[in-house]
């Protein structure tokens, strides 16, 4: 079920015997195995920037450190971060930020990048298209003026909810009920990993209407590893 590509390092490569290549005997040393990366991944105890990447790793079946940092533990840790921001994650000591960058790195790891770059470009497109969506339903939630507020908030659910959303639908439907390439990319992985978060900040089930949509984050929660994750995570309210 979980497809991992030759790339990562969670595969022992099977050396195919070569005829006519020597073949290790008795007492030499055999290949070593690839050595495994370790991750962790910093981010405050909510879903939000950091599930799709917490999907990812289920998904891949990749161990990692979860690190949740409290309120009180988060100033003290800020200046080590390398934007004064998380998620972060520390990739054999090294620490790289951007949640989208991060995504990407992942879920080409875990075997759902594109094949070429023509196929990964298909499939960014679609997760910053996600993204300019999630960040315009941010505006509004974190408005602090309230009648402001309130006005943003009609606008949002009349015209940029629907707006987004038919066109994020459509493209589910021209790909054979995924986002990109008629095949699981990390880009469905992202959306439905971001999908309670963006439903937190609107107040609402944002896919009500969008059966597409709807259909795509319901096959990603419930492939194996993903259900596994969901059952087993901390819960919290974000
Ligand atoms: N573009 C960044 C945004 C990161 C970001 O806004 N992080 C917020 C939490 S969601 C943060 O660290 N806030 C705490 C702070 O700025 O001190 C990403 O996608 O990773």
């Amino acid at each position: 079920m979980v497809a991992i590509n030759e790339n990562a390092e969670e595969v022992i490569a099977e050396v195919p015997v070569v005829e006519g290549e020597a073949v290790p005997t008795e007492g030499e040393l055999a290949p070593a195995e690839p050595l495994k990366n370790s991750y962790t991944l910093f981010y405050f105890n909510v879903k939000a920037l950091a599930e799709p990447l917490r999907y990812l790793f289920a998904y891949g079946a990749l161990e990692y450190e979860d690190v949740r940092v409290t309120r009180d533990e988060w100033p003290a840790l800020k200046p080590s971060m390398p934007m004064g921001q998380m998620p972060v994650l520390e990739v054999n000591g090294k620490r790289v930020h951007q949640s989208i960058s991060m995504a990407e790195f992942l879920g080409k790891t875990v075997g759902l990048g594109g094949n070429d770059p023509w196929e990964d470009l298909q499939i960014e497109s679609v997760v910053n298209t996600v993204n300019d969506f999630r960040l315009k339903i941010a505006v509004v939630t974190y408005e602090p003026d309230d009648q402001i507020k309130e006005k943003k908030l009609i606008t949002l659910n009349k015209e940029v909810v629907p707006f987004y959303l038919e066109k994020l639908e459509q493209t589910v439907k021209d790909n054979e009920g995924y986002f990109a390439l008629k095949r699981l990319t990390w880009a469905d992985v992202y959306f439905a990993g971001i999908l309670d978060y963006m439903n937190y900040m609107a107040k609402r089930d944002i896919l009500d209407v969008y059966p597409s949509l709807k259909e795509l984050v319901d096959k990603v929660n419930n492939l194996e590893p993903i259900k596994e994750w969901i059952a087993k995570r901390p819960q919290t309210e974000v």
